[in-house]
């Protein structure tokens, strides 16, 4: 399982700009000593990288190693992700718009240096962001299997995939300004968060999610830790040792059995008993089994009076008025926030979890925010709901929907009134955007399905 020959990208604008020195002082140094080859490549532009990933020969290598943040690391793994199914005749597209594409596994690993800002990938793989000790799990071998999900259009069409965090709302406006103030480094995000809290933007969707045929929950106290077995369940071709003080628990080099996902058949809706994706209880949202974080209906979550259970073919559907809709494929933990936004996500169970903020007070949703950075539950609040979903669709009402909406769900008709003439200031505001592993998505109508560990990582989980 040891690398021979790793293709190493190094991003010298990412974090604090030492990605250089890193890999000069700490890593190459590990890699030479246990004969390591190593071909660098110092990116000169934003998606070098994956250009060169998706292009050139890279047979030679055994894995591909990005030093810098979680940037870096998506965008080689979607370059690495795209060129596989190229070269499979996979096509990217969403074809059938309730069903997810089947996608090749690439035979290349990935690793990741610490060298970014946030740096989760690493910090949830490897418990901690260190360049050094990233370079031993990569020098022994360490495997992983590693979920990411893909995201569409509306139409289908693809857009990239992602591993870590999804998010609408908050979190992409925080990012679109961030962006701009590059020049300040990882402080950036400082400034941009608390301008963006300041415009508060909310905005009226329409979800429909795929829960989780999972036994585990987002609310679950149990983590996502080596040896993780939640992880291991139902894969059909790994070899996993179960740890013993000696032995650690090893997956194979190819998990090819896991991602072919393309269960959805020429049968109609009957075939989704057998179908990973479909649920086997038809029970009406929110589950009683505790997948969801059950909310009050109070004045600040009236939406979820407007809580839809319709159940077709599994899906789910919620409207309601939100400041954030996020996506967690991990726990997304890093220095900032040593739990992250959702605290028992799985690295390689096939789930997301799908946490939705509604529009509440900025009292409260300061106390939400901060919730993430100590140990304390961030679900229990009366205005977020947690779901742990395999895919799930997202779209801006449109404004003759959203007035319909408001009819239904406002406490009070002035608020209504307000909106359908554009006076409610939330209303007029420009729509919001995605922000996925730290990249800008514009399109607000999007769909995002989970494909169970389509890469692997140099990481022991
Ligand atoms: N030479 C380059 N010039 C400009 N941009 C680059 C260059 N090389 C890579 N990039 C882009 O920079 C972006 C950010 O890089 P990276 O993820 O390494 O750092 P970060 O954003 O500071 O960290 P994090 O993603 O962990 O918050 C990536 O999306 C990548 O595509």
């Amino acid at each position: 399982e040891r690398p021979q020959s790793l293709l190493v990208f190094i991003n010298p604008f990412g974090g604090r700009h030492r990605a250089e020195s890193i890999y000069t002082n700490t890593v190459s140094p590990i890699f030479d000593l246990a004969n390591i080859k190593q071909t660098v490549i110092v990116t000169e532009y934003r998606d070098h990288a994956k250009k060169f990933v998706e292009t050139e020969d890279i047979s030679k290598y055994d894995g591909i190693v990005a030093v810098g943040g979680d940037g870096m690391f998506n965008e080689i793994a979607n370059g690495l992700l795209l060129r596989t199914q190229r070269e499979n005749k996979i096509p990217v597209e969403l074809f059938n718009s309730d069903c997810p594409n089947s996608y090749k596994t690439p035979k290349i690993k990935l690793g990741v240096i610490p060298a970014g800002s946030t740096d989760c990938m690493s910090y949830v793989s490897q418990g901690i962001n260190d360049p050094e000790t990233a370079a031993l799990h990569i020098m022994v071998g360490d495997t992983h299997p590693l979920d990411l999900c893909s995201l569409y259009e509306e139409s289908g069409k693809f857009i990239r995939f992602s591993f870590s965090m999804t998010s609408y709302g908050y979190y992409g406006n925080v990012l679109r300004k961030s962006e701009r103030l590059r020049h300040l480094g990882p402080s950036r995000y400082d400034f941009a968060g608390v301008q963006t809290f300041l415009k508060k933007h909310v905005s009226k969707s329409e979800i429909h999610f795929l829960p989780s045929s999972s036994n585990s929950h987002a609310t679950d106290t149990t983590k996502c830790r080596y040896p993780c077995q939640i992880c291991s369940e139902n894969l059909v071709t790994p070899k996993i040792e179960i740890a013993t003080l000696d032995s650690r628990p090893h997956f194979t080099n190819s998990i090819s059995g896991v991602p072919e996902l393309n269960f959805c058949t020429t049968e109609s809706s009957g075939s989704a008993v057998s179908s990973p994706y479909s649920i086997a209880s038809t029970a009406p949202f929110p589950s009683s089994e505790g997948s969801s974080h059950e909310a009050t209906p109070n004045l600040e979550s009236k939406e979820f009076l407007a809580t839809d259970n319709n159940d077709n073919n599994g899906w789910k559907v919620v409207r309601g008025n939100y400041i954030m809709v996020n996506s967690a494929m991990m726990s997304c933990a890093c220095g900032r926030s040593p739990q992250g936004l959702s605290p028992s996500a799985h690295l390689a169970d096939g789930n997301m979890d799908l946490i939705l903020v509604s529009n509440c007070s900025q009292a409260s949703f300061i106390r939400y925010m901060l919730s993430h950075v100590g140990g304390g539950n961030r679900f229990d609040f009366p205005f977020v709901q947690v779901h742990r979903v395999k895919a799930f669709k997202h779209k801006v009402l449109a404004k003759p929907e959203a007035i319909a909406f408001s009819r239904q769900t406002s406490v009070s008709s002035s608020e209504v009134t307000g909106f359908e003439s554009s006076k409610d200031p939330e209303s007029t505001q420009t729509e919001s955007c995605w922000n996925t592993d730290g990249e800008l998505v514009e399109s607000p109508n999007i769909s995002v399905w989970v494909h169970r560990g389509l890469i692997n990582i140099y990481a022991r989980g």
